[in-house]
């Protein structure tokens, strides 16, 4: 009993530093990714991001009072607000619109990592839902955070990325990922051995899907 969010990341930590440090991170912050890889990954994002905004509202149908109901609501308005219009402008650029991203074949990264969220969230509960939802908003801010601690992290005009990584260290995602991790360490604090235990199971799995979704942008797959 008496648990936190640092310890279901103790629990996972080898996944989570593969995750947060992972190859597609590093070149994305010396400015040095294929561009091909960037564009692949964040039209596969566009996709996975209006999932997980379905998650959200999958959090927000399971709460039972206004304050549950107002966490996922601000954690859909991250998504759809700040996350989607970043998405949307990067290709605008591209010459490639929304109708255009509508129709892109998922990657089976998208579908493995989106539907997992969503049938964990149907067939568990609102912690069992934020647990699986953590690597996610958690995990970007945390990105962000190193990368900016990293030597070879290039920021401003003369790395492609940058405003990719302004995004999540600005104070919008960094707020939703603080509330994140106060919510989550306000439920964590009661639960026993054995739901922690599923719990870490959970934090997992969605880690290692998120590292699959960096090697997918990598390596261009469907
Ligand atoms: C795959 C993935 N994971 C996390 C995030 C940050 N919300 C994202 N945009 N895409």
């Amino acid at each position: 009993m008496g648990y936190s969010f640092d310890d279901l990341k103790a629990a996972g930590k080898k996944d989570w530093q593969n995750y947060i440090q992972h190859d597609f991170v590093k070149q994305l912050g010396a400015g040095t990714l294929p561009p091909a890889a960037f564009r692949h990954y964040l039209q596969q994002d566009y996709l996975f991001l209006i999932h997980f905004a379905r998650a959200y509202a999958l959090a927000a149908y399971k709460s039972r009072n206004m304050a549950e109901l107002r966490h996922s609501f601000d954690g859909m308005k991250v998504i759809v607000d700040l996350e989607l219009t970043l998405h949307v402008d990067y290709c605008t650029q591209w010459g490639v619109s929304e109708e255009d991203l509508a129709r892109l074949p998922e990657a089976r990264a998208t579908m493995a990592y989106t539907r997992y969220v969503l049938d964990t969230g149907n067939r568990g509960d609102l912690l069992d839902m934020h647990v699986a939802l953590a690597p996610c908003l958690v995990g970007y801010g945390e990105i962000a955070n190193w990368l900016n601690s990293e030597a070879n992290t290039l920021r401003g005009a003369d790395n492609p990325y940058d405003s990719w990584i302004a995004m999540y260290e600005s104070e919008g995602f960094q707020a939703a990922m603080r509330d994140e991790i106060n919510w989550l360490n306000t439920r964590l604090a009661t639960v026993t051995d054995e739901r922690f235990e599923e719990l870490t199971t959970i934090f997992r799995d969605a880690t290692r899907l998120e590292i699959d979704f960096w090697q997918m942008g990598l390596d261009l797959s469907f």
